[in-house]
């Protein structure tokens, strides 16, 4: 079992160059367990690189990731079996119904068969994507393809969970259906880490913060810590330079 005393995710140092582009920059961030963590920054600023590392799917060229204090690199396995995981972009095998990815994700991980087709029963009735068992993942709408990424995160009940955008084209009412089953988690002593770009929603949902800029962590920790007397949105446009909106001399033909 891993430590107690062990953060759910601690990333020391990690670095990512694409070519001349360093897009994550020694990044060291620490999820406390128990805690609902939102990443927020804005496009491009190296949200989707640094979850990518520290749960495993990137190689970053330097730093470290350890999940309950497993490295993910080192102890791939014990670090796998403690996180689940919905990356952006998900590539799904696409031939296969919600069911059958659940299915074959589940018995992949080595559970047992009745275990995961009972839980995939509950997952896809909960998500109500129960009317959609007969279609194909690659007939599914944006939205349907977050929640089954959800759903295959959740499958082997992890103590972490890293969402890269996991409202991102979801519906309000699967988002508060997937909002109830976030805070049930961590009511229930699990940890998440989202990124997002809506603050209203990690203000709602999240007691700590990080916000990446360029690569760079430029705030993080608990997010009354993060915000003072602001609000978030305000806090983040001051931290990741207000300056750099459109002046109003900018766009001048689109007025009439
Ligand atoms: N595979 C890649 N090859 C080249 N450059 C990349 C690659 N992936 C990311 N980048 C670059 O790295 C930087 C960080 O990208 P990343 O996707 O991590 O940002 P993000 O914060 O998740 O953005 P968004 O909010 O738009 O999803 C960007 O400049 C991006 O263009």
């Amino acid at each position: 079992m891993p430590h107690d005393t062990e953060p759910a995710l601690a990333i020391a140092g990690l670095t990512k160059r694409f070519g001349d582009k360093v897009a994550v920059d020694a990044i060291d961030l620490e999820v406390p367990r128990g805690s609902f963590y939102g990443l927020v920054g804005q496009n491009g600023a190296g949200k989707t690189t640094t979850l990518s590392m520290a749960v495993g799917l990137l190689r970053p060229d330097g730093g470290a990731a350890r999940i309950f204090g497993a490295d993910v690199w080192s102890e791939p396995n014990k670090a796998k079996t403690l996180v689940g995981v919905l990356p952006d972009g998900l590539a799904m095998p696409e031939r296969l119904t919600g069911r059958e990815v659940l299915t074959y994700l589940g018995l992949l991980r080595g559970m047992a068969k009745e275990v995961v087709a009972q839980r995939a029963d509950e997952l896809l009735a909960v998500l109500e994507l129960d009317g959609a068992e007969r279609t194909l993942v690659i007939e599914y709408s944006t939205g349907m393809r977050k929640k089954i990424g959800l759903a295959t995160a959740l499958l082997h009940a992890p103590r972490l969970l890293v969402l890269d955008e996991p409202f991102e084209a979801v519906d309000p009412v699967s988002a508060a259906t997937i909002k109830t089953i976030l805070r049930g988690f961590v009511d229930g002593g699990g940890s998440i880490v989202l990124s997002s770009h809506v603050m209203a929603l990690v203000e709602q949902l999240c007691d700590h913060v990080g916000v990446v800029d360029q690569g760079r962590v430029k705030a993080a920790g608990p997010l009354d810590a993060v915000r003072g007397a602001r609000s978030l949105e305000e806090t983040f446009v001051e931290l990741v330079g207000g300056d750099r909106n459109t002046s109003k001399g900018e766009l001048s033909w689109l007025s009439r």
